[in-house]
């Protein structure tokens, strides 16, 4: 399996002198093509502070990042740009669709920012829509779409430019246990069949059987336990 992202010895504080907050202790991890994990921990633990930094949102304090093997300069905003534009699909809690555009605007915007042609990005739009089931949404705005259908545009704008690292902070937060199950199974196909690397925040301990790792973060400090058979994981509760 290829290594796509690497985190090597990375802390986060934030604040200064006695002020100092150390939310992330040495995190040393390494994320592999194909592989999904999801990322766990109490309110206020680090959870978005660890996808941020994933995320080339924000600088590491210490430590580096390694995408493609290249250490990211965090210091080099236009650089920073271009991997997130190439590299990274993000999804949030809410689907964070541009009103004013249609649903095929919406998609066809990631891929003139990454580069793609119009050809590339037609082919990739007719492809996505079809198998995220969206055809019908095609010419509609956000606001004429049910919330999970537009957390499915959200898993199709976050895949339409081939990005080898897909992010999601709580993508499910905002649904009903039916309609987030239903996103994050198809988030879950849809990473695995472009055989993306997919980090999923939850505090839904229900969705945890269905990934290959889970990292658990508390008190700064990270621990990662691999999955094979899901219903032997620990932190695994009936809905
Ligand atoms: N910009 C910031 N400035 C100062 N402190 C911050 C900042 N962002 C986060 N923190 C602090 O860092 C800690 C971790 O925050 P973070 O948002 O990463 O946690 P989380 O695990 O995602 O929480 P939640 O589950 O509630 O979303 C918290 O104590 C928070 O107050």
């Amino acid at each position: 399996m290829n290594s796509i992202m690497t985190c090597q010895g990375i802390c986060k504080s934030y604040g200064s002198g006695e002020m100092t907050e150390l939310v992330l202790k040495r995190v040393d991890l390494e994320f592999f093509q194909g592989q999904a994990s999801v990322l766990i921990g109490p309110s206020g633990s680090g959870k978005t502070t660890l996808l941020s930094i994933l995320g080339c949102l924000l600088a590491p304090s210490e430590g580096q990042l390694l995408i493609d093997n290249q250490p990211v300069n965090f210091s080099d905003k236009s650089s920073l740009t271009e991997v997130r534009r190439q590299k990274l699909g993000f999804i949030f809690q809410h689907a964070q669709l541009l009103p004013f555009l249609t649903i095929e605007d919406n998609l066809a915007i990631i891929g003139r920012n990454a580069g793609m042609t119009d050809d590339d990005i037609q082919q990739r739009l007719d492809n996505l829509l079809a198998r995220l089931e969206l055809k019908a949404m095609r010419y509609k705005f956000p606001a004429q779409l049910s919330g999970g259908q537009r957390q499915r545009v959200a898993i199709a704008r976050a895949l339409l430019h081939r990005p080898s690292i897909v992010l999601a902070d709580e993508p499910t937060a905002a649904l009903d246990w039916h309609t987030g199950k239903t996103v994050v199974e198809l988030l879950l196909e849809q990473a695995r069949l472009e055989q993306a690397v997919l980090v999923v925040v939850t505090h839904d301990t229900r969705m945890l059987p269905l990934f290959d790792r889970i990292l658990s973060i508390a008190d700064g400090i990270l621990t990662e336990q691999q999955q094979t058979a899901a219903v032997d994981n620990i932190f695994y509760t009936q809905p």
